[in-house]
């Protein structure tokens, strides 16, 4: 997978070339390419917003630029086997299940929003083209895009064969089956007089499983009872309704 990335903070996106990320670049799993949107200006400022028409607090990021910027980095868009993203609080909700979407994309193409966000004419432009996603990561607003693709980068990328060392890490996530992920614990057994759960050393794997099971089915109840009923009638089992 390819992933492009245009900003006009290329240093925010640093963090790609680190830990897993960088070492599934070194591993040639993925290649990442960062651009300066300022590179594709022509003025002396390097002006890439402009007042917003119909006033209003803000500016707006010009349609010019990045349509120069997106035309050089995407490419011929006929048949692009890119996707084009735009992270915005105005999107629709960036999901375990988009990221498992979008691992089957060839190329991902990243245009960051700064200030009141980007001329709409450029989605509207490209949306005639090729797949353009506006996403957001949560109900709540940033400063800029580039926070949301380091999120959700990070989320696509580590489920790709052969990014994560575990291949199971990423099929037993929470949200894998619906439900949040339960407790976890590791050694000592007892920590601050908390013991780890019995069920847990007592080597039966059935009673461990359905332990975990029963915990994330509690945990999802009291965490988000919107992810239960979102599930599937078959989703649950006699022993599930029973928790
Ligand atoms: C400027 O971008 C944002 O504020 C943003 C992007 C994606 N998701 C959000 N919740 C906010």
């Amino acid at each position: 997978m390819r992933i492009d990335v245009v900003t006009i903070f290329p240093s925010y996106l640093a963090p790609l070339r680190e830990a897993l990320l960088g070492r599934a670049i070194d591993r040639g799993l993925i290649e990442v390419a960062v651009h300066d949107l300022r590179d594709w200006t022509h003025d002396v400022h390097q002006a890439v917003d402009d007042s917003p028409y119909g006033g209003g607090p803000g500016m707006v990021m010009k349609p010019q630029v990045w349509g120069e910027a997106l035309d050089s980095v995407i490419g011929p868009v006929i048949d692009s086997p890119a996707r084009l993203v735009v992270p915005t609080p105005a999107g629709r909700p960036f999901t375990q299940q988009l990221a498992h979407e979008w691992t089957s994309a060839e190329r991902l193409v990243f245009a960051c929003g700064r200030y009141e966000g980007i001329d709409q004419r450029v989605v509207d432009h490209y949306a005639q083209r090729m797949p353009v996603d506006e996403v957001s990561i949560g109900d709540y607003v940033l400063v800029g895009g580039e926070v949301a693709v380091l999120v959700m980068v990070e989320a696509v990328v580590r489920l790709l064969p052969g990014v994560l060392g575990n291949p199971r890490s990423a099929a037993e996530d929470s949200f894998s089956d619906g439900l949040l992920e339960g407790p976890a614990y590791t050694r000592p057994e007892v920590w601050r007089d908390l013991p780890v759960p019995p069920v847990l050393r007592s080597g039966d794997h059935a009673a461990v499983d359905r332990w975990r099971r029963d915990r994330a089915l509690e945990r999802t109840a009291r965490l988000r009872p919107d992810l239960l009923a979102a599930l599937p009638p078959d989703a649950l089992d006699e022993a599930d309704r029973a928790v």
